[in-house]
């Protein structure tokens, strides 16, 4: 008999429920996943975020079984599912999968397709209906269990594809860039839906996605990969806020890295990554000594433009106030509720700056600008 109810309310498990350990897979000469090592508990929504053709799809492929590992193995509840001589057939793995293009079966209505996975098992009767109907109404889509898909929009169809998954009741969810066909307005739509659906299900989920901002409003952490490698991995909070490399905080948010010089006073910074810097005087006179040919120590600092703060010129002063950095206006951006400025700092190694502000500056114009804030970065990496 089925189980209608499959999901507990969301409690976070301390053992992880599911395990990848020195994961590596190639193709040809190419090596794509290098010795990841991940963990994912149960109940956890965990973003796995990155850029086009680093390795996320392939990691979630192993993990569903559709592609063998060439090194290290993939454990769920302790049991191993792959290594490199030994594989479970996806379909004994527990896993359900959404990917980008809803893969519904055309001629079945909406509740067939929900149920499909249940009639294999052999699930008939009132646990049949109502199982579809548990599902659909997770989804929202209670109302369109006798629809055919074609008469659905993308993001219906998208809801129709995850009660299928609900109800063949995975021990996880594997979601491949479910929201890519999407409009905007409807990725909004549906990033609400994921939302709920884990907060009210506890289901583990483990979403691919190249869309930093998805990853960010969904998961409640997030795993970032470049070139096959795991990058960090941590809340949305701590990957903005504390990003470890110069590549990620370019990745993750606006910003700019800023080269600082570190001697004097300044000397903390040479040594210490990972640390937010809130002295402004400090600031300013590390990047105005970071010169290009300078051979003394040298940090990266990352400066978000919500921590700079663009000052009026004064019409009486020759130039900026002597607390400011000074800084030309290069680029001015409308965008809605503020205006995005591109400034060139003068007397800095790295030149620019990008900037909010809730007016508009002219190209060419002459600012001050004053850094409240910047975040220490491994330098090289
Ligand atoms: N079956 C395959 N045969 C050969 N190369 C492959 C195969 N599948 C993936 N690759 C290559 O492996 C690399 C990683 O691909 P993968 O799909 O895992 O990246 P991704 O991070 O999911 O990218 P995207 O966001 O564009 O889907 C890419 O360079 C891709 O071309």
């Amino acid at each position: 008999m089925a189980q209608l109810n499959p999901y507990k309310p969301p409690v976070l498990g301390d053992k992880p429920l599911l395990q990848l350990k020195q994961l590596r897979r190639s193709y040809g000469h190419q090596a794509v996943v290098k010795d990841l090592d991940l963990q994912v508990s149960q109940g956890q929504f965990l973003a796995l975020l990155g850029p086009s053709g680093c390795g996320k799809t392939t990691t979630l492929r192993m993990v569903a079984g559709f592609e063998q590992p060439d090194a290290g193995s993939i454990h769920l509840d302790g049991v191993v599912l792959a290594n490199a001589t030994h594989s479970v057939p996806a379909e004994q793995r527990g896993m359900g999968m959404v990917f980008q293009s809803y893969a519904l079966w055309p001629h079945m209505t909406v509740g067939d397709n929900v149920g499909y996975a249940l009639k294999l098992r052999g699930v008939k009767g009132q646990d049949y209906g109502r199982a579809i109907e548990q599902a659909l109404a997770q989804v929202e889509l209670a109302e369109k269990r006798d629809a055919m898909p074609h008469e659905l929009s993308g993001g219906q169809k998208q809801r129709v594809a995850l009660a299928r998954c609900i109800a063949a009741e995975p021990r996880v969810i594997l979601l491949d860039e479910p929201l890519a066909n999407l409009d905007r307005h409807l990725r909004h739509t549906m990033e609400d839906a994921f939302r709920r659906l884990h907060r009210q299900s506890g289901a583990t989920l483990i979403y691919v996605t190249h869309d930093q901002a998805e990853a960010m409003a969904l998961a409640d952490e997030v795993a970032v990969m470049h070139q096959g490698q795991l990058v960090q991995r941590g809340t949305p909070q701590q990957i903005y806020r504390q990003p470890r490399t110069p590549w990620l905080a370019r990745f993750i948010g606006q910003g700019s890295v800023l080269k600082a010089e570190a001697c004097g006073a300044l000397a903390n910074m040479a040594r210490t990554e990972g640390q937010c810097i809130a002295d402004s005087a400090l600031l300013h006179q590390a990047i105005r000594w970071a010169l290009p040919d300078s051979r003394k120590a040298q940090r990266q600092i990352l400066v978000r433009p919500e921590h700079v703060r663009v000052l009026e010129p004064s019409p009486h002063a020759d130039g900026p106030a002597p607390d400011s950095l000074a800084a030309c206006v290069v680029d001015c951006v409308f965008k809605g509720e503020r205006y995005q400025l591109m400034l060139r700092l003068a007397h800095a190694a790295e030149p620019h700056l990008m900037v909010f502000s809730h007016k508009p500056h002219a190209i060419g114009a002459l600012v001050g600008v004053v850094i409240e804030q910047a975040w220490t970065l491994v330098s090289g990496a």
